[in-house]
């Protein structure tokens, strides 16, 4: 069993902010809880590293507990970072995360949240209180919009809005969560509560944003969202939450396509129709946002750190090691080309399930975080945009990947069709560079292995699969 933070080190860490020693101590006395309800969420992106403690940043009473003995649920919103082993050795290391939980607290829990439970605290002044998971919760996922709707600040935490928005909306939980938890309230709007958090602008707040600014209808425009000044006394704020338009009726491209598929249909319109649409948002960023030359050395640098990529994606997965020389050879080669390239922001983890197709019949692109596993630094460096198409094709390969017979054929009628209509919009066909194209295919098919190893080892030989074949040259 892991052990929770010293008392003494948790009251060190704890800043200014921290409204009340009540709250403090319900964080020390949940500790050991939490280290066992962390890994088991579907959001936390240390799985398989052993945690060693936590450290609440800040402390934040969004709604006061009631005192011991009365009725109605307390929220308090936490930051906190998870100190974990690092995977080379047993030592913790500067990469411990931040995360962000929204905990409800209640005397006792209605059966219809039993789900949420995270547990009892067993110490402290709240000694007996339960809590539990407050997203789940529709009164205090209420409270939440209603300071995100009305209040600049609590604490540290700052409130931001685009417009105004109607009060009394209902809540209700999105259904699986993914890198996140997202709440759908009043069937107008949908709230995407961050996880793991990090300082700095992120992008899928700063993406829709200057996207919106920029005139361009195929992102919803965020709304409102919250934030928080860093814990740690650095000058960049976290982004905790962002909200947007919900895109009601919209099924998203990845169910589509199985769709598709589950009736022997081609999926080529549509592709050809994603293609222009992912080619309108690059072209919107490119205006809106900086943009850079990649010259050799950088390409270089690029092809280098794929290679890293691979190698540490090596170590954790085994099973990638035989195909490692196949797949260096793609980096090799991008790295060989002579010619400058432009870069700029792009999507990042462009696939299937990114794109919504809306009751008008037009595509709608969200989720602007990148892949979330990496760096934030990295995912708000300007790149090819051949990225995102990389992103694409793999996704159509994944949904011919997961129909019984494999459909080889569906899925390269789609690559075909979703390059001619970006081709047709961008004005740049992305096949005309295929040692840049098969050097992010290869990334991504890398990365998509490592992601499937740690969250759904079942799909691993999806991904497995498109290895073998870059490997081999294809
Ligand atoms: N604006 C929106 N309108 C309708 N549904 C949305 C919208 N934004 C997100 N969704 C739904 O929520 C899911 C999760 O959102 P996403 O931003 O991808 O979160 P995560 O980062 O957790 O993957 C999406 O797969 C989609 O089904
Ligand atoms: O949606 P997220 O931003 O959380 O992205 C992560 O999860 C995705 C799976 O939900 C994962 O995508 C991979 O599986 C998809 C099918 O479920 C497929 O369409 C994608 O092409 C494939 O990469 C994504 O990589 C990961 O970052």
């Amino acid at each position: 069993m892991p052990k929770a933070a010293s008392a003494r080190s948790t009251a060190r860490a704890v800043r200014a902010h921290t409204p009340s020693a009540a709250a403090t101590a319900v964080v020390e006395s949940l500790a050991p809880l939490l280290l066992d309800w962390l890994p088991r969420q579907r959001w936390f992106a240390g799985k398989g590293r052993g945690l060693t403690g936590l450290v609440p940043m800040a402390v934040t009473e969004l709604l006061p507990p009631v005192p011991s003995g009365g009725e109605g649920p307390g929220l308090l919103h936490l930051l906190l970072r998870v100190e974990q082993h690092d995977e080379r050795g047993p030592e913790p290391t500067a990469a411990d995360d931040c995360y962000q939980l929204l905990l409800g607290v209640r005397t006792s829990l209605p059966q219809h949240l039993s789900s949420a439970l995270v547990g009892r605290a067993t110490g402290g002044p709240l000694a007996g209180r339960t809590v539990y998971d407050a997203l789940h919760d529709p009164y205090l996922a209420g409270v939440l919009m209603d300071r995100l709707r009305s209040v600049d600040a609590v604490g540290p935490l700052r409130f931001g809005r685009a417009g105004r928005i109607p009060a009394g909306l209902s809540p209700r939980p999105l259904g699986a969560e993914q890198s996140n938890t997202s709440l759908v309230y009043g069937d107008a709007y949908i709230l995407k509560i961050l996880r793991r958090v990090v300082p700095g602008p992120h992008p899928d707040l700063e993406l829709p944003r200057a996207l919106a600014a920029e005139g361009c209808e195929r992102v919803p425009a965020p709304v409102a969202w919250f934030e928080a000044e860093d814990p740690a006394g650095g000058a960049e704020r976290l982004t905790l939450g962002i909200l947007q338009p919900y895109l009601r009726g919209s099924t998203d491209g990845w169910q589509l396509a199985l769709a598709a598929l589950a009736d022997g249909r081609d999926f080529v319109p549509e592709a050809r129709d994603l293609g222009r649409a992912t080619a309108e948002v690059h072209l919107a960023l490119a205006a809106a946002l900086p943009t850079v030359t990649l010259d050799r050395a950088r390409t270089a640098e690029l092809a280098k750190a794929m290679s890293r990529r691979l190698a540490a994606a090596a170590q954790a997965v085994p099973a990638l090691q035989p195909y490692a020389p196949g797949l260096r050879a793609a980096f090799e080669a991008l790295r060989a080309t002579e010619r400058a390239r432009p870069a700029q922001r792009v999507h990042g983890d462009l696939h299937l399930g990114q794109i919504l197709h809306t009751p008008d019949g037009r595509w709608s692109v969200i989720d602007f975080e990148g892949e979330p596993a990496r760096p934030l630094a990295e995912r708000t460096r300007p790149q090819p945009p051949v990225r995102d198409v990389a992103g694409m094709l793999r996704s159509f390969d994944y949904a011919a990947r997961s129909h019984e017979p494999w459909r080889a054929d569906w899925a390269a009628r789609c690559r075909d069709a979703y390059c001619e209509g970006y081709a047709e919009a961008a004005g740049g066909d992305p096949r005309a560079e295929p040692e840049l194209l098969r050097a992010y295919e290869t990334d991504k098919a890398v990365y998509e292995v490592l992601y499937e190893a740690r969250h759904r080892p079942d799909w691993l030989p999806v991904p497995m699969a498109a290895i073998e074949r870059l490997a081999a040259g294809g």
